[in-house]
């Protein structure tokens, strides 16, 4: 299962931001080569865990928004992309989001009161990014079908569970200086 995905990350590469070993891969990073097949491979599974009845898939600039395109052409559903900046429309949600190594604001915009939506993004790693979406999805009036996200790293899988939330991933890996480790595969007994 995944396998594309699976050898993808076994080959990524690692650097040092300070202390922390970070992987590099085309789908958290865009870099070095987005390849279709990987994107399809994703998208397919996305949609054997959530299906297709939902009103709208929404995603996080700036990597989220790859996930969503593929799944938007093969679904035919329509996208919002919660943007780091402001535009200022009616409705505007404003948040504020904390990652492992960036702090800033989240603006939503496009998202319809009692729409079915699909939350989709490539890492989850502290959880501080969809702590802070899914509450104010919710608060807009959204209902949250499935939240579905690619590479987990960390607890934060976890602390979204504890918070009542269920984040499917579809691998959970480990990174350190020697480069990523695989621990779960979605669909795979380990
Ligand atoms: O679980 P968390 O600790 O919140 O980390 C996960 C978030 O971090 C990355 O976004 P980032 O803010 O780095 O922006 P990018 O997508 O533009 O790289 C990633 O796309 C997730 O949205
Ligand atoms: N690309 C990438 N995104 C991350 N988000 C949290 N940790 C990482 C990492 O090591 N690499």
């Amino acid at each position: 299962m995944l396998e594309v995905l699976q050898e993808s990350l076994r080959k990524a590469p690692i650097v040092n931001r300070g202390e922390y070993p970070y992987f590099i891969h085309p789908i958290s990073d865009g870099v070095p080569s987005l390849e279709p097949e990987l994107l399809d491979e994703i998208a397919e599974h996305m949609i054997n865990i959530a299906g297709t009845d939902y009103d709208r898939i929404v995603s996080i600039e700036a990597m989220g928004i790859p996930l969503a395109t593929a799944l938007s052409l093969k679904t035919g559903v329509p996208v919002s992309i919660v943007r780091k900046r402001q535009y200022g429309l009616e409705g505007e949600m404003i948040l504020s989001q904390s990652t492992g190594y960036s702090k800033g604001e989240l603006f939503i915009n496009g998202v319809n009161k009692g729409e079915k939506v699909l939350v989709v993004d490539d890492v989850i790693s502290t959880g501080g990014t969809l702590k802070a979406l899914l509450p104010a999805l919710e608060k807009m009036g959204a209902q949250i079908t499935n939240v579905i996200v690619v590479i987990s790293r960390g607890d934060g899988a976890a602390k979204m569970r504890d918070m009542g939330y269920e984040v499917d991933t579809l691998v959970k890996i480990d990174v350190d200086h020697d480069g990523v480790s695989i621990l779960e595969v979605a669909g795979e007994q380990q």
